[in-house]
Protein backbone atom coordinates (compact mmCIF):
# COMPACT_ATOMS: atom_id res chain seq x y z
CA UNK A 1 0.00 0.00 0.00
CA UNK A 2 2.47 2.58 0.73
CA UNK A 3 4.64 1.76 -2.49
CA UNK A 4 1.57 2.35 -4.33
CA UNK A 5 0.90 5.98 -2.83
CA UNK A 6 4.61 6.53 -3.05
CA UNK A 7 4.43 5.89 -7.14
CA UNK A 8 0.71 7.49 -7.49
CA UNK A 9 2.48 10.49 -5.27
CA UNK A 10 5.64 10.68 -7.93
CA UNK A 11 3.41 10.34 -11.21
CA UNK A 12 1.72 13.39 -9.54
CA UNK A 13 4.76 15.15 -8.62
CA UNK A 14 7.58 13.92 -10.07
CA UNK A 15 10.58 14.75 -8.58
CA UNK A 16 12.97 17.29 -9.81
CA UNK A 17 16.50 16.03 -10.49
CA UNK A 18 19.92 17.26 -9.65
CA UNK A 19 23.59 15.82 -9.82
CA UNK A 20 26.01 15.67 -6.50
CA UNK A 21 29.35 15.33 -7.29
CA UNK A 22 31.40 13.88 -4.52
CA UNK A 23 35.14 14.78 -3.64
CA UNK A 24 37.56 14.42 -1.45
CA UNK A 25 40.36 12.63 -0.49
CA UNK A 26 41.28 9.28 -0.14
CA UNK A 27 39.54 7.57 2.81
CA UNK A 28 37.91 10.43 3.78
CA UNK A 29 34.35 8.54 3.88
CA UNK A 30 32.57 9.14 0.58
CA UNK A 31 31.58 5.80 -0.44
CA UNK A 32 30.43 5.48 3.15
CA UNK A 33 28.36 9.31 3.06
CA UNK A 34 26.75 7.59 -0.40
CA UNK A 35 25.93 4.27 1.17
CA UNK A 36 24.44 5.88 4.33
CA UNK A 37 22.28 8.15 2.61
CA UNK A 38 20.89 5.82 -0.31
CA UNK A 39 20.69 2.44 2.02
CA UNK A 40 20.81 3.97 5.45
CA UNK A 41 23.35 1.78 6.46
CA UNK A 42 26.91 1.39 6.97
CA UNK A 43 29.04 -1.38 4.72
CA UNK A 44 32.05 -2.32 4.91
CA UNK A 45 34.18 -0.61 1.83
CA UNK A 46 37.31 -1.20 0.07
CA UNK A 47 39.05 1.58 -1.96
CA UNK A 48 37.04 2.81 -4.81
CA UNK A 49 38.57 1.94 -8.23
CA UNK A 50 36.55 4.13 -10.84
CA UNK A 51 33.16 5.70 -9.46
CA UNK A 52 30.34 5.02 -7.72
CA UNK A 53 26.50 6.31 -8.52
CA UNK A 54 23.68 6.00 -6.31
CA UNK A 55 20.36 7.52 -6.33
CA UNK A 56 18.46 9.06 -4.00
CA UNK A 57 15.20 10.82 -3.29
CA UNK A 58 15.30 13.17 -0.86
CA UNK A 59 12.13 16.09 -0.05
CA UNK A 60 10.71 15.16 -3.45
CA UNK A 61 14.08 15.56 -4.95
CA UNK A 62 15.89 13.35 -6.95
CA UNK A 63 19.64 13.51 -6.46
CA UNK A 64 22.12 11.70 -8.40
CA UNK A 65 25.02 11.10 -6.34
CA UNK A 66 28.79 10.41 -7.87
CA UNK A 67 32.80 10.60 -7.40
CA UNK A 68 33.54 11.98 -10.40
CA UNK A 69 32.48 14.61 -13.48
CA UNK A 70 32.54 18.03 -11.62
CA UNK A 71 30.30 20.06 -12.32
CA UNK A 72 30.08 23.52 -10.33
CA UNK A 73 26.70 24.72 -8.91
CA UNK A 74 26.96 24.62 -5.05
CA UNK A 75 29.53 23.80 -3.00
CA UNK A 76 28.64 21.65 0.35
CA UNK A 77 31.79 20.37 2.59
CA UNK A 78 31.33 17.67 4.61
CA UNK A 79 33.25 17.81 7.70
CA UNK A 80 33.42 13.87 8.18
CA UNK A 81 34.40 11.58 11.15
CA UNK A 82 33.52 13.86 13.71
CA UNK A 83 33.34 10.64 16.04
CA UNK A 84 37.17 10.88 16.06
CA UNK A 85 38.78 13.20 18.47
CA UNK A 86 41.31 14.28 16.21
CA UNK A 87 39.17 15.19 13.61
CA UNK A 88 39.59 18.64 12.28
CA UNK A 89 37.02 20.86 13.07
CA UNK A 90 34.51 22.53 10.45
CA UNK A 91 36.47 26.06 11.23
CA UNK A 92 39.53 24.41 11.16
CA UNK A 93 39.07 22.74 7.69
CA UNK A 94 37.27 25.91 6.17
CA UNK A 95 40.58 27.80 7.02
CA UNK A 96 42.26 25.35 5.20
CA UNK A 97 40.44 24.28 2.22
CA UNK A 98 40.25 28.85 2.31
CA UNK A 99 36.24 28.01 1.98
CA UNK A 100 35.98 32.10 2.75
CA UNK A 101 37.65 32.85 -0.66
CA UNK A 102 34.98 31.38 -2.56
CA UNK A 103 32.86 34.68 -3.68
CA UNK A 104 30.96 33.26 -6.93
CA UNK A 105 28.70 29.90 -5.42
CA UNK A 106 26.91 29.19 -2.14
CA UNK A 107 29.11 26.69 -0.11
CA UNK A 108 28.20 25.59 3.56
CA UNK A 109 30.51 23.54 5.66
CA UNK A 110 28.67 20.62 7.54
CA UNK A 111 29.77 19.11 10.69
CA UNK A 112 28.69 14.77 10.30
CA UNK A 113 29.85 11.15 11.04
CA UNK A 114 29.12 9.55 8.00
CA UNK A 115 29.21 6.14 10.32
CA UNK A 116 26.16 6.79 11.94
CA UNK A 117 24.44 9.66 9.21
CA UNK A 118 24.40 12.27 12.02
CA UNK A 119 24.60 15.19 9.94
CA UNK A 120 24.51 13.80 6.27
CA UNK A 121 20.30 14.59 5.79
CA UNK A 122 21.20 18.31 7.02
CA UNK A 123 23.75 18.69 4.18
CA UNK A 124 21.55 17.54 1.95
CA UNK A 125 18.75 19.66 3.44
CA UNK A 126 21.20 22.68 2.77
CA UNK A 127 21.45 21.65 -0.57
CA UNK A 128 17.87 21.35 -1.27
CA UNK A 129 17.41 24.32 0.50
CA UNK A 130 19.71 26.09 -2.13
CA UNK A 131 18.88 24.32 -5.24
CA UNK A 132 14.75 24.66 -4.73
CA UNK A 133 14.69 28.26 -2.99
CA UNK A 134 12.64 26.68 -0.56
CA UNK A 135 13.15 26.70 3.09
CA UNK A 136 14.06 23.31 4.83
CA UNK A 137 10.91 22.00 6.53
N1 LIG B 1 35.28 6.79 12.61
C1 LIG B 1 34.74 7.01 11.40
N2 LIG B 1 35.14 6.28 10.35
C2 LIG B 1 34.56 6.54 9.14
C3 LIG B 1 33.57 7.54 8.98
N3 LIG B 1 33.21 7.56 7.67
C4 LIG B 1 33.94 6.61 7.07
N4 LIG B 1 34.74 5.98 7.95
C5 LIG B 1 35.68 4.90 7.69
O1 LIG B 1 36.76 5.41 6.88
C6 LIG B 1 37.20 4.41 5.98
C7 LIG B 1 37.14 4.92 4.55
O2 LIG B 1 35.78 5.14 4.20
P1 LIG B 1 35.33 5.13 2.67
O3 LIG B 1 33.88 5.46 2.67
O4 LIG B 1 35.78 3.90 1.98
O5 LIG B 1 36.18 6.35 2.11
P2 LIG B 1 36.33 6.87 0.60
O6 LIG B 1 36.41 8.36 0.70
O7 LIG B 1 35.23 6.31 -0.26
O8 LIG B 1 37.73 6.28 0.23
P3 LIG B 1 38.39 6.01 -1.24
O9 LIG B 1 37.68 4.85 -1.82
O10 LIG B 1 39.82 5.74 -0.91
O11 LIG B 1 38.22 7.27 -2.05
C8 LIG B 1 36.30 3.18 6.21
O12 LIG B 1 36.99 2.32 7.11
C9 LIG B 1 35.06 3.77 6.87
O13 LIG B 1 34.38 2.85 7.73
C10 LIG B 1 33.16 8.30 10.12
O14 LIG B 1 32.33 9.20 10.10
N5 LIG B 1 33.80 7.99 11.32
Amino acid sequence: MGAFVSRFWFMLFPAKEYKIVVVGLDNAGKTTTLYKLHLGEVVTTHPTVGSNVEEVVYKNIRFELGHDELQQSVVLVFANKQDLKDAMTPAEITDALSLHSIKNQDWHIQACCALTGDGLYDGLGWIAQRVTGKAPS
